[in-house]
């Protein structure tokens, strides 16, 4: 059996705090490469904090942080960006059309996107090309994420970072934005990195689980994990016992 165990982000004893506040807590985990690794625990675990410290929006106050093996720091910030793509619950959009959302990471880099190559994206993420030049205004909130989505992989990103994507979705959409994430994860071999609320969606989706409380990483293993917590904080946590 070969084995595909490699990491793509690596913490070793990782620490960062908002002034007297120790938000993450000496963090020393992997996120496999090629993996969907879902990111649960309750409101104010550090879950956010720690996607951020992913792509560079945040520092480690000390601890390494390795993409690809590479130590963090050492990137270059343009080529963090292109190899680790983040989408958020709001989907922040400019005001135009579908064609100048997805070329805004390219525009940012001083580089135009082709309409091929943007017809393809959208196909990738399930949307007609007659959306291109429709009005970013005017979509659901459903397209409006499929876009968000479809921008970050504009820059191919090896890595990508979702946080809350599906929570103000209705049903439909939710689970076609899952099977959309997934297709990727296959096609490209993304290792994705999803923060969710929905224990039920963090269970389908992922291939890993890690849960968090109180700024540290308290259990990880297979997404079944979840039906069968070793740690009994973890269990009252998956009852709905802690908040
Ligand atoms: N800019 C900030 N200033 C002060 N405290 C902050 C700031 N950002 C985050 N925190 C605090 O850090 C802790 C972790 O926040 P974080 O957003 O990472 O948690 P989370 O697990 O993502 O929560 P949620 O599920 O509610 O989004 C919280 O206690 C939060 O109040």
């Amino acid at each position: 059996m070969t084995t595909d165990y490699k990491p793509a982000v690596n913490f070793n004893h990782v620490n960062y705090s908002i002034e007297d506040a120790h938000i993450l807590k000496n963090i020393s985990e992997s996120f496999l490469e090629g993996k969907i690794t879902t990111l649960v625990g309750p409101s104010g675990a550090g879950k956010t904090t720690l996607l951020k410290l992913c792509n560079g929006l945040l520092s480690p106050d000390s601890g390494e942080i390795f993409i690809k093996g590479k130590n963090i720091s050492s990137y270059d910030p343009v080529e963090l960006r292109r190899l680790v793509g983040i989408a958020l619950q709001s989907a922040p959009m400019i005001n135009g059309s579908v064609l100048k959302n997805l070329a805004l990471p390219l525009v940012l880099q001083g580089k135009q996107l082709a309409e091929d190559e943007a017809r393809n994206l959208l196909h990738d993420v399930g949307l007609e090309a007659e959306f291109l030049h429709r009005p970013i205004k005017d979509l659901s909130g459903g397209q409006r994420q499929k876009v968000s989505i479809a921008r970050t992989l504009v820059n191919h990103p090896q890595v990508l970072l979702l946080d809350e994507i599906t929570s103000s979705l209705d049903r439909v959409s939710q689970q076609e934005i899952e099977e959309l994430i997934g297709k990727i994860n296959r096609k490209h071999g993304t290792t994705i990195i999803w923060i969710t609320h929905n224990l039920q969606q963090a269970r389908t989706v992922g291939h890993y689980t890690w849960v968090m409380m109180n700024g540290e990483v308290i259990e990880t293993g297979k997404s079944e994990l979840l039906h069968s917590p070793v740690n009994e904080k973890v269990r009252l946590f998956l009852k709905g016992e802690v908040e």
